[in-house]
């Protein structure tokens, strides 16, 4: 396998904050950071490209490729599948960047699994409260896939005292605060992607 910065994996419930400090991380270091595009079966949204923000494909596809050993971790979400291929994150460390995974808790399980090395970070919201509050605010999910998602979110947050599967919890209340606290966790990897690009 290529060397170069190892990988990040975030994980949380939706609506908790992790794209926007994904976001946050990618302004600040616009270089050092690449998302590995992940496979889905599920329709794009508005303005998402297909192998940028996804790739997006069938449930068939992904099955075969899972079976063939081609995916670092995969599910089915919300009736959608979804999955991270090997592929995807070795192009991602091939550019000396440090490749960001956005999974879920099952994901996390799955590339620990396949050893796959990296930080990882689960980000918890403040309150079950909040986090319904910040799903709402955001406007793009109705009101069957907010119930959905806070049921989810109440399994995901179970795991995340799991032995032996995050590094870290980070609380994301003040944004700033849980920011400063994402980028202390990864310096050293930041360091080394820096080192890697000079
Ligand atoms: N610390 C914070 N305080 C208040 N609002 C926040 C905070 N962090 C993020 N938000 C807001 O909460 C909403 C959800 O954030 P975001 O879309 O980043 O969640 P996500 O975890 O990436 O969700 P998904 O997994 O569904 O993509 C957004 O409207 C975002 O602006």
């Amino acid at each position: 396998m290529t060397r170069g910065p190892s990988a990040i994996v975030i994980a949380g419930p939706s609506g908790v904050g992790k794209g926007t400090l994904i976001e946050k991380l990618r302004q600040e270091f616009p270089t050092l950071f690449g998302f590995s595009v992940s496979h889905t079966s599920r329709a794009p949204r508005p303005g998402e490209e297909n192998g940028k923000h996804y790739h997006f494909t069938t449930a068939e596809q992904i099955e075969s490729d899972v079976a063939k050993g081609k995916f670092i971790e995969h599910a089915e979400v919300h009736g959608r599948h979804y999955g991270t291929s090997v592929a995807a994150v070795e192009t991602v460390r091939e550019q000396g960047k440090i490749c960001i995974l956005d999974i879920d808790v099952q994901g996390c399980r799955a590339a620990r699994a396949k050893e796959l090395v990296a930080k990882y970070v689960f980000i918890a919201p403040p309150s079950v409260e909040e986090l319904e509050k910040r799903l709402r605010g955001r406007g793009t999910e109705e009101e069957a896939a907010i119930v959905t998602r806070l049921g989810n979110a109440m399994r995901e947050i179970q795991a995340k005292d799991e032995k032996g599967l995050f590094d870290a919890v980070i609380v994301n209340d003040q944004l700033d605060k849980a920011y400063a606290e994402l980028k202390e966790l990864i310096k050293g990897d930041v360091e080394e992607a820096i080192k890697a690009q000079a």
